[in-house]
């Protein structure tokens, strides 16, 4: 069996420390992240905001990823070797006899639509404005954000594409991205077990 978890949600949530820690415990598990999918800085665009747009779906090479995704979907046990993750003694001639999990993270998931429907569970994790731009001024990305980049551009961009993602009525498990990271991990495991167990 394959199952895709998609974990969304805002910049500074702490998606990728809950995935860091779903992938060491959830058994033949790969993961997929947005941010690997950025294109190279010199074909980031200047939007009407004057900053450079790296909140938005063109920033990044979404075909890459799509295939990236479908590679996993049409030989998970392949894909996982290949990107060095352990899969348990398999029945080659038989993958589905197998859970396969594949975690897909990122800041804008729910907004590409050939992507929409391969999650088996959405996951989309939310905080406050105030945390959110506290969390954000600790970090550095590749490219450093220029003054003023969260409130012209990081944090509208968001409040778009949420806006966008929930007027399209999708089956979202929002996490409440201020619980420990402790909490956070056992609410999020547990609620995949019992999905595992669902779709069995
Ligand atoms: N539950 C939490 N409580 C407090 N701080 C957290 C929590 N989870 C993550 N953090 C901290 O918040 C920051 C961002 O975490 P993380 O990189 O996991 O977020 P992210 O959503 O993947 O961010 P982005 O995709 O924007 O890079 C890190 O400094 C991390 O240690
Ligand atoms: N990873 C990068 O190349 C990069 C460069 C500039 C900005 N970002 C930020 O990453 C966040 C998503 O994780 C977005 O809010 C981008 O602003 C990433």
């Amino acid at each position: 069996m394959k199952f895709i978890i998609g974990i969304g949600g805002v910049t500074n949530g702490g998606k990728t420390t809950l995935t860091g820690r779903l992938i060491k415990n959830l058994p033949n598990c790969c993961v997929v992240h947005q941010d690997d999918f950025f294109k190279p800085q010199d074909q980031i665009e200047f939007g009407e905001d004057g900053f450079k747009q790296w909140d938005v779906m063109t920033a990044m090479d979404m075909d890459a990823m799509v295939s990236t995704i479908k590679g996993w979907m049409e030989n998970p046990v392949k894909f996982a070797r290949s990107h060095g993750v352990s899969v348990s003694a398999t029945n080659d001639s038989d993958p589905e006899r197998e859970i396969h999990i594949l975690i897909v993270e990122g800041f804008i998931l729910y907004n590409y639509k050939p992507l929409i429907d391969v999650y088996n569970k959405s996951y989309y994790v939310t905080i406050p404005y105030e945390e959110c731009k506290r969390r954000r001024s600790t970090r550095t990305y590749t490219v450093p954000d220029p003054p003023g980049l969260f409130d012209g551009h990081v944090w509208p961009m968001y409040l778009k594409h949420r806006t966008e993602m929930e007027s399209n009525s999708l089956d979202i498990h929002y996490l409440n991205g201020m619980k420990s990271k402790e909490e956070l991990y056992n609410q999020v495991y547990e609620d995949i077990q019992n999905s595992l167990l669902n779709a069995l």
